[in-house]
């Protein structure tokens, strides 16, 4: 594998007492495009919260560039977040700034940046997914597949290195989330971005993933890390299985 921008170690997430994922350990190369799958439940979401700093974690560290976030605080950490953006589910756009004045939001709080160089950026970013002719619409004008592209967008204004989508997919329609599908693919080679994806969309999974890690409910732990394709013919029933009924479901 090529140098790793991610490496999670004996992670442990959670929420306070609670422990949902024990000893969770592995490494993201750079430009590889990672999806986290699993029954619902199993904590896809909580690994991602905890990846992203969102969630204090009591034993393990996850390393962004060669830096542990879970231990580090004030600048360093500060440093090592600049290196993400985030989307979330709902994609959250400030629905009384345009379009526009969304993506431009997080350079006027991390960058010293004029306001010219930060509409710059921002309608570049827009470019990249499409939107250039919408920066001047609100959020609730357009459709929810380009509400998520407007939110990638946004969380690529400060150059991530990676970026982390949690279920990219939710609430579209297959055809709108193939396009989607189709731009993180597009993104990740012309901008060579890592990208860390929560899904459970079966298509999608077999369209953008280099590799899957599958986590269990059961066992509070990783299940299987591999390739869609190697995963879904695993010996394993467990893993196997799960790819195998969303196909015929
Ligand atoms: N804020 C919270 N406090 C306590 N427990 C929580 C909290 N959020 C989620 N959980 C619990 O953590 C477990 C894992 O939830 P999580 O949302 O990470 O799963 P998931 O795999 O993303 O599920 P889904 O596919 O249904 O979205 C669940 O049992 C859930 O009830």
């Amino acid at each position: 594998m090529s140098e790793a921008i991610i490496q999670v170690k004996q992670l442990q997430c959670g929420y306070g007492d609670r422990i949902i994922l024990r000893d969770v350990s592995f490494d993201v190369a750079k430009g590889e495009i990672i999806t986290i799958l699993g029954g619902s439940g199993c904590g896809k979401s909580t690994l991602l919260k905890h990846m992203i700093g969102l969630l204090p974690a009591p034993h393990g560290q996850v390393l962004i560039g060669g830096e542990d976030l879970i231990h580090a605080s004030g600048e360093t950490r500060q440093r090592i977040l600049a290196r993400i953006g985030v989307m979330f589910q709902s994609g959250a756009l400030f629905g009384s700034l345009t379009v526009l004045e969304n993506v431009m939001l997080p350079l006027a709080e991390y960058t010293a940046l004029n306001a010219d160089a930060r509409e710059t950026i921002a309608r570049l970013k827009l470019r990249l997914v499409g939107l250039e002719t919408f920066a001047d619409f609100l959020p609730s004008a357009l459709s929810g597949g380009m509400q998520k592209r407007a939110a990638i967008a946004r969380a690529l204004a400060l150059d991530p290195q990676v970026l982390f989508l949690d279920e990219p997919s939710a609430g579209l329609d297959p055809f709108t989330s193939g396009e989607l599908d189709a731009l993180i693919l597009q993104l990740a080679h012309s901008l060579h971005t890592t990208f860390i994806v929560v899904s459970h969309e079966l298509a999608s999974i077999f369209s953008i993933a280099d590799r899957a890690i599958m986590l269990d409910k059961q066992t509070q732990g990783v299940l299987a890390i591999g390739p869609p394709l190697t995963l879904a013919s695993h010996s394993d029933p467990r893993i196997s299985h799960f790819f195998n009924r969303h196909i015929h479901s």
